[in-house]
C-alpha cells in the first residue's frame, strides 16, 4: 500500500528567489506526496546542515533514494526518517543535506497521508487530533538578517491571543500589519518589505515599538479581542562575542543590560512573547532572563535549542526558557520535530513551530502544528508563502483539506 515506489528530487525557486530543494515521493498503491525545504537568514549555529541544492539533491539520489524506494513504507514516518539518518551516516545531515532530508520527510508523510484518504495532520497527529488551532504569530515589522537598514530587533509579531477561531486570528494580524502601514505614512516613513513580508522601515527600535503598539490597540479596539505582541530578537546575530556586547545601532550592551532591557520591554508593553533573547550559546543568561520575567511572558529558543532534543534536554534542565521554536529543517526530519514537541510538552514548554525566511508554498508546518497540538505557529502575516500557510489552517478548521 503505502511501499515506497518512486522518489523524484528537483531544484525549485524559494520566495528569496534562491533555490531549494522539492520532493516527490509516489507509493505502490499511487498515493502521492510533494514538499519542498525552505531555508533560514539568521541561521543558528548547531542547526542541521543546508548543502548547496544541487549537491543535497546529488547525495540525496546516491545515498537515500536506494534505501527508501522498494524498502520503506511511506505510512511509516519512523521508518522513513530512521532510513534518511542511516542514509546520511552523520549527526547534522552534512552528508546528504538537512535540505533534501526535510523535503523528503515531508512528502512520505503527505504521501501516507494521501494513501489514507486523511488530511495530513490527521496521519501525523491520530484521529483525536485537530480540535485545537495554535495562535499565529504575525510579523508586521522587522530587520536584522531580514532586511537592511530597518531595526535591530529583527521580527516584532502580534499575538491575537484573544481570537475566537483561526480566522479571526489570522485577519486580525494582515490587520496589525495594514495598520502600521497607515502609521508609517503618517509619519511619513516611506518603507518596503522584508524577506517575511513584514514592513522594514529606516526607524529605530523605539520608534518599531511606539508603532506596532498603536497598531494593536487599534486594530483590538476594532476587533473585539485581545491583540497583544512579542518579539524575535535573534540576539545571537546582535552578540559580539569578543566584546561580549550585544551591539545596536545606536548603542552596546553587556549581557546584563540585555538581560535588563528585554525585561524593560515585557513590562512596558507587556509583550506576550520573547523569542531568542540572548545568544546562543548563553543558557545562564537565558535562565536570568526567565527567571525574572518567565511568569510573565513566553521566553522561547530558536537558535538556542535549534529544535534538538539534546539541546532542549540542556535547556530544561538548566530552566533556561519556557517555550521552544520548532523548524523541521532545523532538525530534518519530521520525527526529529515531533520529539522536540512531544519533550517539550512533557516539561511544560510551549511550542511554536516557525516557516523560514526563505520560504516556499508549501504548507506541512500548518499540519504539524495542528498535528501536534501547538499552542503557536510564527508564520508571517502576509505574502503569497506565507498566507499558504495561515490559508491552510483556515482550511483545516473549515474541514476542507
Ligand atoms: O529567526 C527566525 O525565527 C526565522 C524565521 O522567522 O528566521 P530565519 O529563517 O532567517 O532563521
Ligand atoms: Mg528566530
Amino acid at each position: 500500500m503505502t511501499l515506497i515506489t518512486d522518489i523524484r528530487l528537483r531544484r525549485i525557486l524559494d520566495s528569496r528567489g534562491n533555490p531549494t530543494v522539492e520532493a516527490d515521493v509516489v507509493t505502490e498503491s499511487g498515493g502521492f506526496g510533494r514538499a519542498a525545504a525552505p531555508s533560514g537568514a539568521s541561521t543558528g549555529e548547531y542547526e542541521a546542515v543546508e548543502r548547496p541544492p544541487s549537491e543535497a539533491i546529488a547525495a540525496a539520489r546516491e545515498h537515500a533514494v536506494p534505501r527508501l524506494v522498494g524498502e520503506v513504507y511511506a505510512g511509516n514516518q519512523r521508518d522513513v526518517d530512521a532510513a534518511l539518518h542511516a542514509a546520511d551516516g552523520t549527526d547534522d545531515f552534512s552528508e546528504i543535506g538537512a535540505n533534501s532530508a526535510v523535503a523528503i520527510s515531508m512528502a512520505a508523510a503527505k504521501a501516507g497521508a494521501d494513501v489514507l484518504g486523511a488530511p495530513l495532520f490527521q496521519h501525523l497527529g491520530g484521529t483525536f487530533r485537530g480540535n485545537n488551532f495554535p495562535i499565529p504569530l504575525g510579523n508586521v515589522v522587522g530587520g536584522g538578517e531580514h532586511a537592511a537598514d530597518a531595526t535591530d530587533i529583527q521580527e516584532f509579531l502580534a499575538a491575537p491571543v484573544g481570537a475566537p477561531s483561526v480566522e479571526d486570528a489570522v485577519f486580525a494580524n494582515a490587520a496589525v500589519h495594514a495598520a502600521v502601514s497607515d502609521l508609517l505614512s503618517e509619519r511619513g516613513v516611506p518603507c518596503g518589505k522584508g524577506d517575511e513580508g513584514a514592513w522594514a522601515p529606516s526607524i529605530d527600535d523605539g520608534d518599531a515599538f511606539e508603532i506596532v503598539d498603536e497598531a494593536v490597540s487599534m486594530v483590538e479596539d476594532e476587533v473585539g479581542f485581545e491583540i497583544k505582541f512579542g518579539l524575535d530578537v535573534a540576539g545571537a546575530e546582535l552578540y559580539d562575542a569578543d566584546s561580549g556586547t550585544y551591539e545596536y545601532s545606536d548603542q552596546s550592551r553587556d549581557t546584563d543590560e540585555q538581560i535588563a532591557y528585554i525585561a524593560d520591554l515585557v513590562e512596558e508593553y507587556d509583550l506576550v512573547y520573547v523569542e531568542d533573547p540572548l545568544d546562543e550559546d548563553d543558557y545562564d543568561a537565558f535562565a536570568d532572563l526567565t527567571d525574572e520575567v518567565g511568569d510573565q511572558t513566553l521566553i522561547c529558543g530558536d537558535d538556542l535549542f535549534v529544535t534538538n532534543t539534546d539541546r532542549l534536554v540542556e535547556g530544561i534542565d538548566r530552566d533556561a526558557a519556557n517555550s521552544i521554536l520548532i523548524k523541521p529543517n532545523q532538525i530534518g526530519t519530521l520525527s526529529d520535530a515531533f520529539d522536540a514537541i512531544e519533550l517539550a510538552t512533557e516539561n511544560g514548554y510551549d511550542s511554536v513551530v516557525s516557516h523560514r525566511s526563505g520560504e516556499t508554498e508549501d504548507a506541512t508546518i500548518a499540519h504539524l502544528a495542528v498535528a501536534t497540538d501547538a499552542p503557536y505557529i510564527k508564520t508571517g502575516a502576509v505574502g503569497g508563502e506565507r498566507t499558504a500557510k495561515l490559508n491552510e489552517l483556515i482550511r483545516i478548521a473549515d474541514d476542507a483539506t
